[in-house]
C-alpha cells in the first residue's frame, strides 16, 4: 500500500480546517491546506482546539504541536503541493469545480496519489468523471463539525478500487474517526439516507397539523432519540423481532410521507425567506440568544459524548 507522508486538502474553509485538525494527530504526517483565498487556518483550527483545552482534553504543547504540522499555501503549483500522497477535496460544492480540480491534481501529483473528495451529496462517480486514473477517487463524508463527529462514510464509485477503499478506511481509523465503507455511489450515501426520511416524515407531521415543530423534536427527544446513540434501528429492529417489526410495518408504512419531492410547507418558508437560524424564523421563531445557545449547547453535547467530558 501507499505510504501516505503528506496530505493535501484543497479548501481551507469550515470542513477543510476541521479535517486538518484530525490528521495533525498522526506525527508523521505533513499536511497541507491549499485554497485559492486567504484563510487563516491556524487560528481557526486554534478556535477550535481551545474549546477541547479548556475541558482539559488537550494542552497548550499539543495544540502548538499540531498546528506545526499544517501549512497553507494559495499556490496550486508550489513545490509543497506536488508531491503529496493523498488528497482530500473541500472545496464548494459544485460538481465541475471538483471535477476540474481534481483533473488538475492528476497532472500534478503522482500516478498513485489517492484522491477523495469530501462531497454531502454529489457522485464521487461522477466527481471522478474527468480523471484518467478514476480507480484512485473515493467520497470521504466527514460531518459537521468534524472534529467532533466521529463518522466519515467512505464511498466507493464505480471505479474505485478495493485497495484505495481500505487504504483511506485505514489511515481514517488511525486518526481516530468511525470509518463505515458505502458499497454503492447512492445519493445520501448512507447516514443521509436515514437522517432526511426521518426530516421528511418530521415536516409532514407539522404540514398535516398533527403536531407543531417543537412538539415534534420533543417527541423525539424524549423517545427514541435518546436511545439512538446506543440502540440504532438495525439492532433495535432485532431487539423487538423480525415479527413484531413486520406487523408495524405492515400496517403504518402505508402512512407515512412518501413524496419523492420537497415538502411545500418547506417550499412555502424558503420562497418567504424564513430560513430558521439565518433570519430569526423558520419552522419556529429563533431570537439571538437562543441561536447561541442552540450552537454551543451542541458543542458542548458532543463534547461530553465523544470524550466524556
Ligand atoms: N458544512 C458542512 O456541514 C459539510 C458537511 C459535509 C461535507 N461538506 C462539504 O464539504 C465541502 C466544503 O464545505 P465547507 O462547509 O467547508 O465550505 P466553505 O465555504 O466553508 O469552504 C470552502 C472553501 O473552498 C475554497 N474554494 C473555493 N473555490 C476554490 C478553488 N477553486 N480552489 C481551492 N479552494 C477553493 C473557498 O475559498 C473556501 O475556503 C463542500 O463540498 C460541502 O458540501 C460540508
Amino acid at each position: 500500500m501507499k505510504e501516505i507522508k503528506k496530505l493535501l486538502i484543497c479548501g481551507g474553509g469550515m470542513m477543510g480546517k476541521g479535517i486538518a485538525q484530525i490528521f495533525s494527530i498522526k506525527k508523521d504526517l505533513k499536511i497541507i491546506i491549499y485554497d485559492k483565498f486567504d484563510v487563516d487556518v491556524h487560528n481557526g483550527i486554534r478556535a477550535n482546539m481551545t474549546q477541547l483545552k479548556e475541558k482539559g482534553i488537550v494542552t497548550e504543547e499539543e495544540i502548538t504541536d499540531r498546528l506545526s504540522r499544517i501549512s497553507f499555501t494559495k499556490d496550486f503549483y508550489s513545490d509543497i503541493v506536488k508531491d503529496s500522497d493523498m488528497v482530500i477535496e473541500c472545496v464548494l460544492e459544485i460538481m465541475e469545480l471538483k471535477q476540474d480540480l481534481f483533473a488538475e491534481l492528476e497532472n500534478i501529483l503522482a500516478e498513485d496519489a489517492i484522491f477523495c473528495t469530501n462531497t454531502s451529496v454529489m457522485s464521487p462517480t461522477e466527481i471522478s468523471k474527468k480523471l484518467k486514473h478514476k480507480e484512485r477517487l473515493v467520497g470521504t463524508h466527514f460531518w459537521n463539525p468534524a472534529f467532533l463527529i466521529p463518522l466519515v462514510e467512505v464511498v466507493k464509485s464505480d471505479y474505485s478500487k478495493d485497495e484505495v477503499v481500505q487504504q483511506v478506511y485505514n489511515i481514517l481509523i488511525e486518526v481516530g474517526k468511525k470509518a463505515v465503507i458505502c458499497k454503492k455511489d447512492v445519493p445520501g450515501f448512507i447516514a443521509n439516507r436515514m437522517q432526511h426520511a426521518l426530516w421528511r416524515e418530521a415536516i409532514y407531521i407539522v404540514e398535516a397539523g398533527i403536531a407543531d415543530a417543537k412538539t415534534v423534536d420533543d417527541a423525539v427527544k424524549y423517545s427514541f432519540g435518546l436511545r439512538l446513540p446506543q440502540l440504532a434501528p438495525m439492532e433495535n429492529a432485532d431487539m423487538v423481532g423480525t415479527d413484531l417489526t413486520y406487523n408495524i410495518h405492515n400496517y403504518v408504512l402505508r402512512n407515512l410521507c412518501n413524496s419523492t419531492e420537497p415538502s411545500p410547507l418547506l417550499k412555502e418558508l424558503y420562497e418567504k425567506g424564513d430560513l430558521g437560524f439565518k433570519t430569526g424564523k423558520g419552522f419556529e421563531t429563533w431570537t439571538k440568544e437562543e441561536i447561541e445557545k442552540s450552537k454551543s449547547d451542541l458543542i458542548e453535547y458532543l463534547i461530553k459524548m465523544v470524550y466524556g467530558k
